[in-house]
């Protein structure tokens, strides 16, 4: 059976992880926590699944890599910087990152992605989530993985056409904009609205997470997939073949 080693293994998702994997054929090598040691996990797991914080990602990363351990990362609130160290290590080993690992965000990537295509720039793209009270990153992974398929589905960047919670006199929207807003509160596990806003009609593409084991289930199906792959960046749609 596959052994999986967890980063951030008493936190909210990981503790779900490690109830469902059996169920998903896979079994628990171990798990690491703030201020402890991601190496002797690395060596120990067939392939690692990081729900943590991005502070630890470089370390967790150099450990993966050093043991040659395939590693997915699901883990939010990343910047940049912590891209280009995910690229780089994509180099030595299988990565796969993703902001959110269910099945039905990943769909709604896609069709998000479609309809921005079709629409084209005159519709305005509004992004809306909801989280409990105890998240600490804004916007979630998965606005942001959605706003990156709205952008991709107009031959854009998002970094481009990104605007954050607007607040005070902002003015007018300027066309072609992806704007989020972020709502938190009591214990939602997370909620996801894409607004398409044209001339008097409105498309709302959305997705309720009732559950966490939606996102331990595809991060330990991601686990099986990724274990055997070769160096390289994976992404979910690869995953469940979408
Ligand atoms: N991609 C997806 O589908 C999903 C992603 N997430 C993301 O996963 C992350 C974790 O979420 P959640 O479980 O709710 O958060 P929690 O705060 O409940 O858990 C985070 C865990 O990481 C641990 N941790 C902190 N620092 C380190 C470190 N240096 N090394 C190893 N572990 C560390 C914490 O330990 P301690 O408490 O001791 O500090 C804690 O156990 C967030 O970024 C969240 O947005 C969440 C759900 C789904
Ligand atoms: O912190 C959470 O809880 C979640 N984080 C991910 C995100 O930032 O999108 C995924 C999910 O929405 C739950």
């Amino acid at each position: 059976m596959t052994a999986i080693g967890i980063y951030g293994s008493e936190g909210r998702m990981g503790r779900v992880i490690a109830t469902i994997a059996e169920d998903e054929g896979a079994r628990i090598a171990g798990g690491v926590d703030a201020g402890g040691d991601p190496v002797p996990l690395a060596h120990a797991a067939d392939v690692l699944v990081d729900f943590s914080t991005p502070a630890a990602l470089e370390s967790h990363l150099a450990a993966a890599v050093a043991a040659r351990t395939p590693m997915v990362i699901g883990t939010t609130g990343l910047l940049p910087t912590h891209h280009a160290m995910i690229d780089r290590a994509a180099q030595e080993i299988a990565v796969l990152q993703t902001g959110n690992t269910s099945l039905g965000v990943t769909l709604l990537g896609i069709l998000v992605q479609e309809a921005a295509q079709r629409l084209g720039s005159d519709w305005d793209i509004e992004i809306v989530e909801m989280h409990h009270r105890h998240k600490v990153d804004a916007p979630s992974g998965t606005a942001v993985l959605l706003g990156e398929a709205a952008a991709r589905g107009r031959r854009t960047t998002l970094n481009e056409e990104r605007v954050d919670g607007r607040a005070g006199l902002v003015g007018a929207r300027t066309e072609g904009t992806i704007g989020f807003s972020s709502l938190r509160g009591g214990t939602v596990v997370g909620d996801h609205l894409v607004v398409f806003a044209g001339e008097g009609e409105r498309i709302e593409l959305g997705h309720r997470g009732e559950d966490r084991s939606i996102f331990a289930r595809g991060a330990v199906k991601a686990a099986l997939w990724l274990a055997d792959r070769p160096a390289g960046r994976y992404s979910m749609a690869e995953v469940l073949g979408l």
